[in-house]
């Protein structure tokens, strides 16, 4: 494939930036009436109003041309057919069959890998429905009360935004708790919370190598056994989700109560397939199915509906725009929703782990800017934080503003101050206020003129701050299941214009190597190595800090 920068669109998008970028988004609000309807779009419940952005008809245009020349419609047909699009790990790259409710086959490897997932699922439904409905009984014949999914990144992440998000719809009788954290402190406060004989254990890993994962497991196991006393009673307790059989029984859990999942779901990717047996233990089976149906929603719309009109790819391209050309190195995810804090979090996963990367698929440097920095939390908290910055601040910082129409809670008022938050906000960035506009009302306040010119720059907003605003009608499984798979094929669809391929992450390997030898230095299994001054001298801090002077270690 030719190169980002070798595509003609590519340069025809930069003359139109020079010859664009001084334009003001009020004017061309006013300049259009129809502009709010035209750059409008719906799948399911899910809204997108994508006209507060610095774009016009033509921008759109080129964009699209552009997610044409890179070859993205044929792309999207590779990862659905199941070709292995993730190159350098020769794996095919199939979240969309977790969801395929046609069942239409997917093949792999000359095998349709629709059965298998359909087994799993039904597997999965089989034990939540035991658990959920207190035939599961724990080893002293007790009801369970409480789940710990011990996972980290994909395998903690998105169970537990969609439980968080979903709380509405949990089980009344299940605490849901996640241990992700190697750091003693989170399992121990969780072990605190809970009782053996009611609590149930999800070990969560892809490889089922995962130090941090690992360590938690045997830790919660030897506490598990402490109070129970019989290794039998570990499989009323312990669960396993994993690709990798033989770890998990090797690490000592029955097989039989193992949930599978393939090598071609990415970890980030993960939630819709036995990862998210503690989502479907909390929202229960029909629900979950119900978060798959909206995610294939948006697939069939992804995959059939024209580039102008696609959503994902429109967020896609008009991020895009932004990295690329205006060189905004950061995107913010504002859920105006309590219920949706994790979001954030997830989304960062999501697309930093994919899209973070500098090389392209022919193993080439890129050229250009690949992934934005993702943060964020709810907007009505970052409103009280850092959305100083956003309005007045000097960078570029593209904004998605996510809220439910229909009321959270029944406390009154509540709602209705909350979205008139995310339509003022959007509005703000969009319009900004002119120095005119402030002098008028400070002239109006009675203030006198030469105060009134101290303060104008201060009080002045240049607005034309871009922002997407993503309405969901209600927040519930199935819409919460869309506007994940919106966001998944986002981060493909950038993923594919820089060039990049979006399902490895090598970047995350080399601390974990490095942390191996450190470990073995810190406990003194092995005397420490040649490292650098500044490593050296850390491990012998830690080494002399830690020392029993009695037995002579120091
Ligand atoms: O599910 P696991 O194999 O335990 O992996 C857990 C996580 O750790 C890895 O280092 C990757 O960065 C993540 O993509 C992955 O989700």
């Amino acid at each position: 494939m030719k190169h980002l920068e070798d595509l003609p669109t590519w340069r025809e998008l930069w003359k139109h930036f020079d010859a664009t970028k001084g334009q003001h988004m009020r004017e061309l609000f006013e300049q259009d009436p129809q502009r709010a309807e035209r750059y409008w779009v719906e799948v399911g419940g899910m809204k997108l109003d994508y006209s507060k952005n610095r774009i016009t008809d033509e921008t759109l245009e080129l964009l699209m041309k552009l997610a044409r020349e890179a070859g993205l419609p044929e792309r999207m047909k590779q990862m659905f057919r199941g070709e292995k699009i993730n190159t350098t790990e020769n794996r095919a790259v199939l979240h969309v069959a977790l969801r395929n409710r046609t069942n239409a086959p997917i093949m792999v490897d000359g095998e349709d890998v629709m059965p298998k997932v359909n087994h799993v699922l039904r597997r999965m439904g089989e034990f939540a429905h035991e658990v959920r409905s207190g035939d599961w009984l724990g080893y002293t014949n007790q009801v369970i009360t409480d789940v710990v999914n011990i996972g980290i990144g994909g395998s903690d992440l998105g169970p537990l935004m969609m439980c968080t998000a979903l709380k509405p719809f949990g089980h009344p009788r299940m605490n849901m708790h996640f241990v992700s954290n190697v750091d003693g402190s989170q399992l121990r406060d969780v072990l605190e919370k809970v009782h053996p004989e009611t609590t149930l254990f999800i070990i969560a890993s892809k490889t089922f190598t995962t130090q941090e994962t690992l360590t938690n497991a045997l830790t919660a196991r030897e506490w598990f056994l402490k109070h129970a006393g019989d290794k039998a009673a570990v499989a009323k307790h312990f669960v396993a989700v994993s690709t990798n059989k033989k770890a998990v029984a090797d690490f000592g859990i029955d097989t039989a109560n193992m949930f599978e999942f393939w090598d071609w779901v990415g970890g980030r990717y993960s939630l819709w397939s036995a990862i998210g047996l503690p989502i479907m233990l909390y929202l229960g089976e029909e629900n979950f199915i119900e978060m798959l149906n909206g995610a294939h929603l948006v697939d069939q719309h992804f995959i059939n509906a024209p580039l102008e009109q696609n959503m994902p790819v429109l967020l896609g391209m008009i991020g895009v725009w932004y990295i690329n050309y205006y060189g905004g190195g950061s995107h913010i995810i504002a859920p105006y929703d309590q219920h949706l804090h994790r979001l954030p979090k997830f989304i960062q996963q999501l697309d930093m782990e994919s899209n973070g990367k500098q090389v392209t698929l022919d193993g080439k440097t890129v050229e250009h800017e690949t992934a934005p920095i993702i943060w964020g939390e709810t907007g009505i908290n970052g409103q009280h934080a850092f959305f100083q910055l956003l309005h007045q601040g000097t960078h570029i910082t593209p904004i998605d503003l996510i809220a439910s129409l229909e009321k959270r809670s029944n406390l009154p008022g509540h709602h209705e101050i909350l979205l008139a938050n995310v339509f003022a906000q959007a509005e703000a960035f969009m319009r900004g206020k002119t120095p005119d506009e402030v002098r008028a009302e400070l002239q109006a306040q009675g203030m006198d003129e030469a105060r009134i010119e101290e303060l104008v720059p201060h009080k002045t907003f240049s607005g034309n701050r871009p922002s997407n605003l993503i309405l969901l009608n209600k927040i519930n499984p199935r819409n919460m299941g869309s506007l994940i798979a919106l966001y998944e094929h986002k981060t493909f669809v950038q993923g594919v214009i820089w060039d990049i391929n979006s399902f490895d992450q090598w970047g995350v390997e080399l601390g974990k190597q490095l942390a191996k030898t450190i470990l073995a230095e810190l406990t003194g299994e092995i005397e420490v190595q040649p490292h650098d001054s500044s490593t050296a001298h850390l491990i012998k801090l830690y080494r002399n800090a830690n020392c029993d002077k009695d037995k002579g270690e120091c």
